[in-house]
């Protein structure tokens, strides 16, 4: 056993409504394991790293911010000024001057700000989205399978936006917030130490009693983005497969799980909604009792003389004032519970194993040399819980040539391609491509040497000459039109209404399914790839296409090393050598006719699925 192997071999994500994220690490390219991710970061430092690179225009929102607290707390000074004056028959001319002053200042520095945190707090939400994008770019295909896309979506999209709340709102709302309370604090201190110890006192009742609500907050919110991922999870599903829901007579009941997701995250906003607006008024009725507790021990101090008239109003005023930077601390509080929620969400996306980021290589010359390839003892499962899917499979392909790999469905065929393509790494032996363990190879020049047909052939949506040119971006209309040609697509690109510029449907649904794989094949040629892998490629095309496509493959297997995974008899014959997989094992190698007569699966294959009883 390979142990660089088997320390590749490491437990994947898994995904119940969601990524879940690995154990320990996982495999990096070139066999090296990296450490395991680090545990998840509390949401305040995700916060702090995300502010980090918006933090002057965080400041300045915040000091407009608090600019505009400031002066409201001026203004009761200045009115006490005013009554002040008017009592003692001063002119005043000047104080309603200052108070015009502060006023506009006020109403100019209060949205200035809101507008600098607000677009700071978009910036952030892109820097999330991108980090998190790119990350699921990367995405291993062990964590991919095991993920909901509807899901990962949801949280790019809906989770993200939620990181602004609690950067614009609630942090920089918590700290001017919390700053304009001392300021108010400290100036009732100055009025009147007593009035504050009262004011204080009510204030605490009503802090214990928030200290009971934001948990539910918090938790609630977790619910709502919770089901907001299962909604995108329930809808992809149906929408993917749209065709077969509806001849499956399933559109109500799928559509009862898309309800259901979409209810219960309504419920639990409800319940969210209901905990926020119980907190914002816990503030209020705390500065209610306030004012009348001063009220009243003030009106006693006023009447024992401790304190003049003008002093109690100024000080009720200012305990009006604690309404907003109460109700900021509230609303920071709560949205902060609220994007603590999303913060965990997008904290487990990010800790889905992906491969390592590199510029994609540039694809092999022309005139490079064709692949060989060769299998060691490779085992292989897909998990740790899962049974084997290759149990020591040993095989070679020189380069150039083609070679066709035949055996019963679920025998491990396409798995070998995904080995090959290091979309998993075996559990132990070696695979190496023109002599060098793939394990070794930067994985973008790997994936560069190799053009790979799915067995579902997919096209994405979007035009054809986008679909031909994902993997070679910078292929010449030339180029494009011969391998056009082919694989017997011109007539398509004549009849599409734009030709190559024609959309093709989400998933190609504008296609026929042999129309599907011939683009499905052009694309893969267009790579000039070092070895081809076709998984039963050319399994839906008509009896001229097929052959068509045959001759171009042998013509193209001259040049290069193809793996074709084949269940058709001309595909099989043609073969340089075919190779016999069984329940992860291969039983035999050879050409068709020393096949038929030493290996009696081949010959029950031959018979019963792939070639008519005549042919030998
Ligand atoms: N992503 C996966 N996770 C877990 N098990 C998988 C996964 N993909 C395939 N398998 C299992 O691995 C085994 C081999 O699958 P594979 O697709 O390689 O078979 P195959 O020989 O190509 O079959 P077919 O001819 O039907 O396409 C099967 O038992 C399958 O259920």
């Amino acid at each position: 056993m390979d142990t660089q192997r088997d320390q590749r071999d490491a437990p994947e994500a898994a995904v119940a409504a969601g990524p879940r994220v690995p154990e320990s690490g996982q495999v990096a390219p070139g066999g090296d394991r990296p450490p395991a991710p680090p545990p998840p970061d509390s949401a305040w430092r995700v916060l702090l790293r995300h502010m980090r690179q918006s933090w002057r225009p965080l400041l300045l929102g915040g000091v407009l911010g608090l600019l505009a607290s400031v002066i409201g707390l001026v203004l009761p000074l200045v009115v006490r000024r005013l009554v002040d004056d008017l009592g003692a028959d001063r002119p005043v001319a000047g104080v309603l001057l200052l108070m015009g002053a502060l006023v506009v200042l006020s109403a100019a520095a209060g949205p200035l700000g809101e507008y600098v945190l607000r677009r700071a707090g978009e910036s952030i939400v892109l820097t999330a989205r991108r980090r998190l994008i790119s990350h699921l770019m990367r995405l291993r295909i062990s964590a991919f399978d095991s993920s909901e896309p509807g899901d990962l979506m949801s949280r790019v999209t809906s989770d993200t936006t939620l990181i602004r709340q609690v950067a614009a709102d609630s942090l920089i709302g918590g700290i001017t917030g919390g700053v304009a309370l001392v300021a108010t604090a400290t100036m009732m201190g100055v009025l009147d130490p007593v009035l504050l110890v009262v004011t204080l006192g009510v204030l605490a009742v009503a802090g214990t009693v928030l200290r009971l609500i934001m948990p539910q907050v918090q938790r609630a919110s977790q619910e709502v983005q919770q089901s907001v991922g299962l909604m995108g999870a329930a809808l992809e599903r149906v929408l993917g497969a749209l065709r077969t829901v509806k001849a499956s007579g399933a559109e109500q009941r799928e559509g009862a799980a898309v309800h259901r997701a979409a209810e219960e995250s309504w419920r639990s906003s409800v319940r969210a909604a209901k905990w926020l607006a119980l907190a914002g008024n816990t503030g209020e009725l705390a500065i209610q009792l306030a004012f009348f507790t001063v009220l009243a021990v003030g009106g006693a101090r006023v009447t024992s003389g401790a304190i003049d008239v003008g002093t109690l109003i100024a000080f009720l005023m200012y305990v009006y004032f604690l309404i907003g930077p109460l109700q900021l601390l509230i609303r920071a509080f709560g949205q902060y519970q609220v994007g603590a929620a999303a913060i965990t969400r997008l904290q487990e996306a990010e800790r889905l194993p992906a491969e390592p980021e590199n510029p994609p290589a540039p694809l092999p010359a022309p005139e490079t040399a064709p692949a060989s390839l060769e299998f060691r003892d490779v085992h292989f499962r897909y998990a740790p819980d899962l049974p084997l899917v290759h149990r020591g499979v040993t095989f070679s392909v020189p380069a150039r040539g083609m070679t066709a790999f035949v055996g019963p469905s679920g025998a491990g065929k396409t798995t070998l391609f995904s080995l090959i393509e290091r979309f998993y790494e075996p559990t132990s032996g070696s695979i190496l491509l023109n002599g060098r363990d793939v394990g070794a190879w930067d994985l973008p020049e790997l994936r560069a040497m190799i053009g790979y047909v799915e067995q579902d052939a997919p096209v994405l949506s979007g035009s054809l000459r986008e679909n031909l040119l994902l993997g070679a971006p910078d292929a010449s209309d030339d180029e494009m039109r011969r391998v056009l040609r082919t694989t017997r697509l011109d007539d398509l690109v004549e009849r599409l209404p734009n030709g190559l510029d024609s959309l093709l449907g989400s998933r190609g649904t504008k296609l026929s399914g042999g129309e599907r794989q011939r683009v499905a094949i052009a694309r893969a040629l267009l790579r000039r790839p070092r070895l081809l892998l076709l998984d039963e490629a050319t399994s839906q095309l008509d009896a001229v296409n097929e052959a068509a496509l045959r001759k171009t493959v042998t013509e193209v297997a001259r040049t290069t090393t193809v793996l074709v995974v084949a269940h058709r008899l001309s595909t099989v014959t043609q073969a340089d050598r075919i190779v016999v997989v069984d329940a992860g094992t291969i039983l035999a190698i050879g050409t068709h006719a020393e096949l038929i007569e030493a290996e009696p699966l081949y010959a029950e294959l031959a018979t019963t699925q792939f070639l008519p009883a005549n042919h030998r």
